[in-house]
């Protein structure tokens, strides 16, 4: 008897947000009120989809405490010098909770515009593709190549999409895809490792509303679309 697939969300939340250039963390600012980070668990912790939530962090993180709830999330003080590496630490804590065949959805905290509804879209959409899956959207702009200042040519946009967050992979895949990638600043998302692999993940179309808060006036942005109620947006 074949199981029933069971997905679960790895949130890599240790980074310092260096481009917010805030006092604290920017996965700890409030928006609306509430902590960045609170609202991205609390789209995972949402969706009957979601068997477990895990959130790796720094292993001095002071902040997780007060902002993870006690039910439904596992907090992991695990995280690395960079992305890939945060997730990477975290999958290898999960080496005996997991089995090879579980999808890991991994998601970034500074994404906090998520919705049960995109998480159920990137489900769906990836099905059972070998390579996995992820949300992105199709680039809208003319795209320039930048050369001293300068406009050297335009880059035809047929064709090209920008990577969001949630990205599924099964665990097996994504832990090995990550064991393999040596460079960070070439591997910026989980899908670039598996791609490196020669696979080539699902891209599902995500929503402008799950942008990732990144500089000073992107907490403007999140705090509209988080403002406005959720399902007329999916
Ligand atoms: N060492 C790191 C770096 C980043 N992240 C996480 O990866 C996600 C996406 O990264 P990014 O937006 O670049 O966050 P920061 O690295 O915090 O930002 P910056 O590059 O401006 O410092 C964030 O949720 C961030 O917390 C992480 O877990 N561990
Ligand atoms: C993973 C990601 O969100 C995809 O767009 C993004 O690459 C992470 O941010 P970074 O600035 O590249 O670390």
């Amino acid at each position: 008897m074949t199981q029933a697939p069971r997905y679960f969300a790895l949130i890599p939340a240790a980074g310092v947000g260096a481009r917010m250039e805030a006092t604290s963390p920017k996965q700890y600012l409030k928006i609306g009120g509430k902590p960045m980070l609170r609202h991205t668990l609390d789209a995972f912790l949402s969706s009957e989809l979601i068997a477990h939530t895990f959130v790796v962090v720094s292993p001095d993180d002071p902040y997780i405490d007060a902002v993870a709830p006690h039910h439904g999330v596992t907090v992991l003080r695990c995280g690395g010098a960079s992305r890939m590496e945060s997730v990477r630490n975290g999958l290898a804590v999960l080496a005996s909770t997991l089995s090879r065949a579980d999808w890991v959805l991994v998601h970034d905290a500074a994404r906090p515009g998520l919705t049960a509804e995109l998480i159920e879209k990137l489900i769906t959409g990836t099905g059972d593709h070998p390579a996995g899956g992820l949300l992105a959207l199709p680039v809208v702009d003319t795209v320039k190549r930048c050369i001293d200042g300068e406009a050297a040519g335009t880059v035809p946009r047929n064709g090209l999409w920008l990577a969001q967050t949630p990205q599924m992979f099964r665990y097996e895949l994504l832990r090995e895809a990550l064991a393999a990638a040596t460079d960070p600043d070439s591997i910026t998302d989980d899908a670039s490792a598996v791609e490196a692999l020669g696979l080539s993940p699902k891209l599902v179309e995500g929503h402008p509303r799950n942008l990732k808060v990144t500089l000073p006036d992107d907490i403007r942005i999140a705090e509209m679309y988080l403002a406005v109620s959720q399902p007329e947006l999916v």
